[in-house]
């Protein structure tokens, strides 16, 4: 989907294989102002490209929590598009330019809807777009495709996530489009009908769910220990 039909917003959702990281581009066709979403350091020059070409005024640069697996392009994105800012919210204890609670991001005539989503992070939370021929909703690693953020570091809590997910997440109607920060296995997106109906972990009860979180007995990321000092600077490494 390159833009969404029967409106002037731009969508390009960008890959980094490394990480296996989906970064979002979102912009208003008219105005021009962009944002994007969970950029990754190793690919900064090639999203800052894409603005160019497209003509786009990038205006914020946006997490959705303080990354453990991969180094943030937001620092980077600041250096090579000037004027842009960085955005995260205040839970993260990120440094940002623009540090968020509830509220909205506005780029154009859009607005993304902060929505805190803990449980994965404390500083985890979830953007929202309502726009009036399409509803999309950016989880981060709070809800993956069929899957969901794990919860054994950072401030990860697993009854906190379920919380976040049924109460912030899955209110959300049933057709809403979601965008994960993270596919393993080539998903892209999925909608809240269908995880609220087929997710193998957010279907069972809060118990099982905590059950099965405290035991996925996931590796470490490879990254986390120079990954998460960084993306508490917008990636900038000392
Ligand atoms: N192998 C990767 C890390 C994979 C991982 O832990 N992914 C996180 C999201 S990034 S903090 C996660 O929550 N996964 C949930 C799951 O069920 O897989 C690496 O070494 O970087
Ligand atoms: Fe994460």
């Amino acid at each position: 989907m390159a833009t969404a039909a029967g409106t002037s917003l731009v969508f390009r959702q960008l890959f980094e294989k490394e990480s296996s990281t989906y970064t979002y581009l979102l912009a208003d066709k008219d105005t021009k102002e962009a944002v994007l979403i969970d950029p990754v350091v190793d690919t900064a020059e090639r999203d800052a490209k894409l603005v160019s070409e497209l003509g786009l005024k990038l205006i914020y640069v946006i997490n959705t929590h303080c990354h453990a697996d991969h180094i943030t392009g937001t620092g980077k994105l600041k250096s090579l598009v000037p004027g842009c800012k960085s955005v995260i919210s205040r839970a993260s204890t990120a440094k940002a330019d623009v540090l968020l609670e509830e509220g909205q991001v506005t780029f154009g005539k859009f607005s993304l809807e902060v929505r805190t989503t803990p449980g994965h992070t404390n500083g985890c939370v979830t953007y929202v777009l309502m726009d009036e021929s399409i509803r999309m909703a950016f989880t981060g690693d709070t809800l993956l495709v069929r899957g969901c953020g794990r919860t054994d570091f950072q401030e990860g809590n697993p009854a906190t996530l379920y919380d976040s997910v049924w109460g912030k997440i899955f209110t959300l109607p049933d057709d809403t489009l979601l965008f994960p920060a993270h596919d393993y296995k080539g998903q892209t997106m999925t909608t809240v009908g269908e995880e609220k109906r087929h997710n193998p972990r957010l279907t069972q009860s809060k118990d099982k769910f905590v059950e099965i979180m405290n035991t996925l007995g996931l590796a470490y990321p490879k990254q986390i220990d120079r990954a998460v000092p960084a993306n508490l600077k917008c990636g900038l490494q000392d």
